[in-house]
């Protein structure tokens, strides 16, 4: 089926090597990331989420194995298109949002623009990247601090700036790593329900991290990470 994948990862290994000691994360991985899907890998910690998913991102490179976007490798791209993969292709957000400390909300979602002088080429000017920020701003819902600096604002907040600064480039996949794990319960689950509002409305494919296995299983598509494994796709809410 066409594009029903956007994201693969075939048979990718990763290992640490510290003081002269091999440490395996990754034994042959597999991931098909179903497009437009809210897509959670969960496992416990430890198990190499971070690692598979900085692969994923071309944060990281993998020992072996492949990482393939829209049909075309990326992993062994060049280092031109593995930068216009990760600033214009996928969004990505953590669990510590990476905020700017010293700047406002709107012009923390302009700072990709600001820092990559080749971001600027994708806004015809900067009124227009300025408009798609308080755009981005009201989608996520909040607008209304786009002048707060991060200490002037909740965690939920700083997480809504940090999505509204991946959705910029309008890109096809976001990958979010622990998005809820600094948060409380109620918090997290306005951030889980933006996330998956964001997937239906835009078609949005997300690629969500977790240990939290109800977090997990509000996924449409669940992968659990164990030994260095993915197990097989389970269609997570049918999952008991
Ligand atoms: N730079 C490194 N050097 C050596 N070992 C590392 C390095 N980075 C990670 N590891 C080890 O690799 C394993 C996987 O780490 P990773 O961060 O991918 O796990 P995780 O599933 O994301 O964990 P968590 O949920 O706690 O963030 C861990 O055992 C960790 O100690």
């Amino acid at each position: 089926m066409k594009n029903e994948f956007v994201l693969q990862a075939c048979g990718i290994h990763k290992s640490y090597h510290k003081d002269r000691i091999e440490v395996p994360v990754l034994r042959g991985v597999d991931v098909n990331i179903t497009a437009g899907k809210v897509n959670a890998l969960v496992g416990r910690s430890g198990s190499g989420k971070s690692t598979l998913m900085h692969i994923l991102a071309t944060l990281d490179t993998p020992d072996t194995g492949e990482v393939i976007f829209q049909g075309q490798r990326i992993d062994n791209a060049s280092r031109a298109r593995r930068d216009a993969y990760r600033n214009r292709d996928i969004g990505i957000i953590f669990q510590f949002y990476h905020l700017l400390p010293e700047l406002s909300a709107i012009e923390n979602v302009l700072a990709p623009m600001m820092i990559g002088q080749s971001l600027w080429n994708y806004f015809r000017n900067r009124r227009e990247a300025r408009l798609r920020a308080e755009a981005m701003l009201d989608r996520v819902g909040l607008l209304h601090r786009a002048t707060h600096r991060p200490t002037e604002m909740s965690g939920g907040e700083m997480q809504r700036a940090a999505i509204a600064r991946a959705l910029m480039t309008d890109p096809k996949l976001l990958l979010a790593d622990e998005p809820t794990g600094n948060l409380d319960t109620d918090t997290g689950e306005t951030i889980l329900s933006l996330l998956d509002q964001l997937s239906r409305e835009e078609n949005l494919t997300i690629v969500m991290i977790t240990h939290d296995d109800a977090i997990a299983k509000s996924a449409d598509v669940c992968y659990r990470m164990q030994d260095g494994l993915l197990e097989t796709k389970k269609p997570s809410r049918n999952v008991a």
